[in-house]
């Protein structure tokens, strides 16, 4: 069974990772995560934290001479800005050296400081927020493109992008497949199809900055090529899409997930929604994709197309009421840095957990031990499938 674990705070010394499950056989290109990593550090509208940041992977264990093993992967990244915390942040110094400098007591509105304090009777909130802190992310996005290579082996393509920017759709127009929007987004800051509208949505980011407030947006991810019948209809939990809904929800900040035409869907009449069958010998396909590659919780084909919806980020300059957790006196929430808006990386996050449920799915509907086993499976079945 492919499973997953991360661990590590923002500041403190390092982020880390195991998956297990993840088939033997397969040459790892290391330059393609760290590019992954480098990406999900960019963006217009993101904060300082960056500057100081430069992730690269470790790998520790699972793999040799390139090669995956078959046992459990261990990965690591360090954090650079640990240097400046080692007070406030090292594991090991003792309860009576730990500095009172930087103990976080004003819970942030729309963060887990404040819910976090009270669970778990943490009295400094900097103990919640060094690990709600989607610093996190960027091990689901190491482990999401070491997932997206062995998709690559399999065929199937995928992208995620940013679909809207606060209320601005700036969308995908013309429907474009994975390989154009790839071409489309490289040359822009913001991960948008259509690069003539950047001028328009840096501006509304930059105004959103100058008042100390946030935005968020809609991602969308479009994945090509997979094989029809990942997942059942048999049973609520055996359902791929909701499986991958519910690891979109697991991204911070994300309040939102659909398919295709989402909740436009809910508005039509079912002649506009539903997606025409259609056969021609060794295929078959659908006149259209309202409903975004699934029916019955299973694949049908056709491209997934999944949304995102992501809230404005909770840490404001121009901070909201919050109410002090010691004195009980009301002020202004606490506020350290933050980004302004984070849509772009969250764009490679959610392309990440996608890709991540879909090398789960693939590798539990087929035998997932071995990259050839699984290649050639994956063949006759799609083989199988074309015949039906
Ligand atoms: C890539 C990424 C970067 C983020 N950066 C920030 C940030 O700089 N400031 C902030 O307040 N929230 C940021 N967030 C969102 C918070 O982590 C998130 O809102 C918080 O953990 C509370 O969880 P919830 O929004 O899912 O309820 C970011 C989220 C993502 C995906
Ligand atoms: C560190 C990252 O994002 C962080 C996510 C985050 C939050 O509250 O989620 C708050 C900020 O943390 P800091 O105060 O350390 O700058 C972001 O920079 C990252 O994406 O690598």
């Amino acid at each position: 069974m492919f499973t997953y674990l991360t661990a590590g705070e923002s500041h403190g010394p390092q982020l880390t990772g195991i998956i297990e499950g993840f088939p033997a056989g397969m040459t790892v290109d290391i330059q393609q995560i760290n590019s992954a990593l480098t990406k999900r550090q960019g963006g217009y509208g993101r904060g300082n934290r960056q500057k100081i940041e430069h992730d690269q992977i470790q790998i520790t264990g699972g793999i040799r001479h390139q090669t995956t093993l078959g046992s459990p992967i261990s990965l690591t990244i360090q954090n650079q800005d640990f240097s400046h915390w080692q007070d406030i942040m090292d594991p090991l110094a003792s309860g009576s050296q730990r500095s009172n400098l930087r103990q976080v007591k004003r819970p942030r509105p729309g963060h887990a400081d404040l819910v976090g304090g009270m669970k778990y009777r943490h009295q400094d909130l900097r103990n919640v927020l060094e690990r709600s802190s989607a610093r996190e992310t960027a091990m689901r996005v190491a482990i999401g493109n070491l997932c997206e290579q062995l998709l690559q082996q399999l065929d199937i393509h995928l992208v995620g992008y940013v679909y809207q920017v606060g209320p601005q759709v700036v969308g995908n127009p013309e429907h474009l497949g994975v390989a154009a929007i790839q071409q489309q987004i490289q040359t822009n800051e913001l991960r948008i199809v259509d690069s003539q509208q950047e001028a328009k949505i840096k501006e509304l980011i930059d105004q959103a900055k100058l008042t100390g407030d946030t935005l968020g947006g809609v991602l969308q991810v479009i994945v090509e090529n997979v094989p029809a019948g990942l997942g059942s209809y048999t049973s609520w939990d055996t359902k791929f899409d909701a499986q991958i809904a519910a690891s979109v929800m697991g991204i911070n900040a994300m309040k939102g997930v659909s398919f295709g035409d989402g909740f436009l869907n809910s508005k039509k009449l079912g002649s506009q929604a539903m997606d025409p069958i259609a056969h021609q010998p060794g295929e078959w396909y659908r006149l259209s994709n309202h409903l975004g590659g699934f029916e019955g919780g299973m694949t049908n084909g056709m491209p997934l197309i999944v949304n995102a919806a992501m809230k404005p980020l909770p840490t404001l300059y121009h901070a909201l009421q919050s109410v002090n957790i010691d004195t009980k006196e009301v002020q202004k929430a606490n506020v350290e840095r933050s980004d302004t808006t984070a849509i772009v990386p969250a764009a490679l996050v959610v392309q990440s957990v996608v890709t991540i449920e879909l090398v789960k799915q693939l590798t539990t509907t087929f035998d997932g031990s071995n990259l050839g086993r699984l290649q050639e499976q994956v063949a006759a079945y799609r083989q199988e499938l074309a015949h039906y």
